[in-house]
């Protein structure tokens, strides 16, 4: 069964709570927290003190995207800030092998991300240390834009590498999905859809989220 990561990036900012909770009650399975640094991404939203506060209010399991650049740096904080689940960007890192440890070792899964146009050989040789890898289906730094239609040829090869190598590691994809896109995306390979405008846009996200796993 697909699992759906509402992203809160297109939640309504001045009742962040309450549309935590309006996903978590809708049958969402993680919170997808977009964390964007206006350096690696043209575009700045929030930190490690939020993700800290909503800890407070959601038992969901907290998917913390990190869309910056010298990730080393504020990994412990959102660990700390109860981050489950860090995704870096593979092209934010020279080192991934070290930068993914750091995550796992301290008990928290650890993600890698692609950009549309980053090539999947970048992450060979890591993806036995990695819980996931995160496709992103839009240039990162911005919520409601149009699904890239090009990656579902780069997720099933995905689907593909993992499944040769016997491997655990989950396909989560991050970018324009809804009703539309959402199939096609998981007849690829994907088990995790991240999803912002299509769920906190709807009028009923329980039911945006039921159709999004098909089941509507
Ligand atoms: O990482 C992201 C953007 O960089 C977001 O998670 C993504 O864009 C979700 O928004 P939408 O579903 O509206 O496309
Ligand atoms: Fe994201």
């Amino acid at each position: 069964m697909v699992k759906i990561a509402p992203s809160l990036l297109a939640a309504d900012f001045t009742r962040l709570a309450e549309e935590v909770l309006k996903v978590e009650q809708g049958g969402a399975d993680l919170l997808h927290l977009d964390i964007m640094d206006g350096h690696f991404v043209p575009n700045l939203t929030f930190g490690a003190p939020v993700v800290a506060a909503l800890r407070q209010v959601s038992k969901l399991p907290f998917d913390v995207h990190l869309m910056i650049t010298n990730p080393q740096d504020h990994i412990n904080a959102f660990i700390k800030a109860g981050a489950d689940l860090i995704t870096v960007h593979a092209e934010t890192h020279p080192h991934l092998h070290r930068l993914l440890q750091t995550i796992k070792d301290q008990g928290v899964r650890a993600g890698i991300a692609l950009n549309p146009s980053t090539p999947l050989v970048t992450i060979e040789e890591v993806l036995p240390y990695v819980d996931m890898v995160l496709l992103m289906s839009v240039n990162p730094g911005f919520g409601g834009q149009q699904f890239i239609s090009t990656v579902l040829d780069k997720i099933r090869r995905l689907r593909q590498m993992i499944t040769e190598r016997n491997l655990p590691v989950v396909i989560e994809v991050d970018g324009g999905i809804n009703a539309e896109t959402a199939p096609a995306v998981i007849a690829a390979g994907a088990t995790i859809l991240v999803a912002g405008s299509a769920v906190y846009g709807a009028v009923d996200a329980a039911q945006a989220i039921a159709s999004l796993k098909g089941l509507d």
